[in-house]
């Protein structure tokens, strides 16, 4: 046999094996993953820098956890997310392939201004408020404007209701009926009562608790989830990271349905920076009169004929919402 002919069957060999490879991948999914099982999709549980936990959403590994690999052409994934995914028996490791389009995102700024998700598919924020510590108005503003720029429903769970007395109480429903009449619902707890009130409005749902120090979310967390619902059981704990180790979002399954997803920084979202457009857009009754002002360049503090002053005199929108719509464009001027 000439070399020449040897190397042609050789040609031919590889070729074959190459589309046998290639037949077994578009079947099967990425290659050189013999001991991958079959794709399903998943639920990003946690992040901890380049890992991720999944649990498994069909198939034999529905419900189970596993630390995965993301394939490295992938874009950033955070708690929350749904994917594809492969489980490797061999190796007690997972691998990411796909993220799935998401119904939500919420982003905060880095300190370079760079926009960075931190969770997806929230359905819903819960800000938690209590007579004590007392909130002031433009704090539950900032809240909410938060919300309207993650484009993510809000509910105000007043919390510590056993509190609710005197004439502090009275003036603190009197602002809650203004924020529903806005739109913005708002339900009566006490973390150290009865919860069942709480508990429908996050059933069915994927949920994040936001609020000030000392309102109760932790309180709240931990009568919604008992001490076995915020243990997690990882099949692959290879990384020798251990469970609780940071302060990245974790998602919970509450025990009568429903999702929670946690973490000290998704606590605080509400003081993340937000800028000047979308704090104006974040007051949502005033997008209305925004071009009606004599001036394009209107502030709405002193011009003459300014639609939201007007407004505010005539009752149509109220004076302390743009106060404080000012107040919050004033300091993120300053930050
Ligand atoms: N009276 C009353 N006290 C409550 C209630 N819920 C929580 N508290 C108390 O309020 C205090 C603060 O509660 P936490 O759950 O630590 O508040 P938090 O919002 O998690 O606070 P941070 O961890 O600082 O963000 C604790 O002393 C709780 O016992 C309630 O419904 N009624
Ligand atoms: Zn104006």
């Amino acid at each position: 046999m000439s070399k020449r002919h040897l190397s042609q069957q050789q040609t031919q060999r590889i070729r074959q094996l190459q589309e046998k490879r290639i037949s077994k991948a578009s079947q099967a999914g990425p290659d050189d993953d013999a001991h991958l099982d079959p794709p399903g999709t998943g639920l990003v549980i946690a992040r901890y820098g380049s890992r991720t936990e999944v649990e498994g959403l069909e198939g034999p590994h529905a419900g189970e956890v596993w630390r995965c690999h993301i394939r490295s052409n992938m874009e950033a994934l955070v708690t929350g997310d749904r994917v594809i995914w492969q489980a490797d028996t061999t190796s007690q490791a997972g691998v990411v392939t796909a993220l799935l389009p998401r119904r939500s995102l919420l982003t905060r700024p880095d300190p370079y201004q760079r926009i960075k998700p931190v969770a997806a598919n929230i359905d819903r924020i819960l800000l938690v408020i209590a007579p004590l510590p007392t909130v002031s108005p433009w704090l539950i503003d900032r809240y909410i404007v938060a919300c309207e720029h993650s484009d993510i429903p809000v509910l105000i769970v007043l919390n510590k209701s056993d509190l609710m007395q005197g004439p502090e109480a009275d003036a603190l429903r009197e602002r809650l009926a203004e924020y529903h009449a806005l739109g913005y619902p708002h339900i009566e707890v006490s973390a150290l009562g009865d919860l069942s009130t709480l508990r429908p409005e996050i059933s069915g749902r994927t949920v994040a608790l936001v609020g000030q120090s000392g309102v109760g979310k932790s309180s709240l967390v931990n009568v919604l989830l008992p001490e076995a619902a915020q243990r997690v059981n990882i099949i692959s704990d290879n990384s020798g990271l251990g469970q609780h180790t940071t302060t990245t979002s974790r998602l919970f399954h509450l025990p009568e349905g429903g999702m929670l997803i946690d973490s000290p920084g998704i606590r605080e979202f509400g003081l993340w920076h937000l800028d000047e457009d979308s704090i104006r857009r974040g007051f949502t009754e005033m997008r209305e009169f925004y071009g009606d002002c004599r001036f394009r360049n209107c502030q709405h503090q002193s011009e003459p004929g300014c639609a939201l002053r007007a407004a505010a005199e005539a009752g149509k929108i109220l004076p302390r919402r743009l106060e404080s719509m000012h107040r919050l464009i004033a300091e993120s001027k300053s930050q």
